[in-house]
């Protein structure tokens, strides 16, 4: 659902049917868009159980805050929800945090085991199930990415024709 609908959350039925956990996300320059997510929070304490998480963005934007950390922990508190603040644009590692504790709540609401689903590159493989960490291959930051080395090579060549060998670097994300 989406918390810029200008008319608020109406017909969500469809949302709250299916969804196992509800990340509710404000710009913390935008007491608008907060005052927005209040009426979602409100809708969702309503109508299901399941674990919310309240979501400040853009904390690159600092400089312009219009909602105080504080209030939205009060907020949150209200609702007995999580709370983070992030800057999606700048932070992945604080993103990727707040998804994997979305899962890990998600699969501790449901109250029975869920088999955790392993990403990897091959493929993903069913795992143990567990109640505490969710079993996802971390991506690296786009920082840390691997530069991986790709050697393209027309040396082998059987009639001994000069070598001509191209590097090429490119980033893995
Ligand atoms: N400064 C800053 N801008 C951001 C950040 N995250 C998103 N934006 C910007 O905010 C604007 C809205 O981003 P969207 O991803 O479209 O957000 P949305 O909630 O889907 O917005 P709607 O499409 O209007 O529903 C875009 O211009 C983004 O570039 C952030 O962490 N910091």
């Amino acid at each position: 659902m989406d918390t810029c609908d200008q008319e608020g959350p109406v017909n969500n039925e469809r949302y709250l049917t299916w969804g196992s956990v509800f990340l509710v996300v404000y710009s913390i320059d935008s007491m608008e868009s907060f005052k927005c997510c209040q009426l979602y929070l409100h809708m969702l304490s309503l109508h299901r159980k399941s674990p919310i998480i309240l979501l400040g963005n853009k904390l690159d934007m600092d400089l312009y805050r219009q909602v105080s950390r504080s209030e939205a922990e009060s907020v949150a508190s209200c609702y007995g929800c999580v709370f983070f603040e992030v800057s999606a644009c700048l932070d992945y590692l604080s993103v990727q945090h707040v998804f994997f504790e979305a899962i890990r709540r998600a699969r501790k609401g449901r109250g029975y085991l869920v088999p955790a689903v392993c990403v990897s590159e091959n493929r993903a493989a069913p795992l143990a199930p567990s109640y505490t960490t969710p079993c996802f291959k971390e991506l690296p930051a786009p920082t840390t990415a691997k530069l991986v080395t790709v050697k393209t090579s027309r040396a082998q060549s059987k009639r001994r024709a000069t070598t001509l060998t191209l590097l090429k670097g490119f980033k893995i994300f």
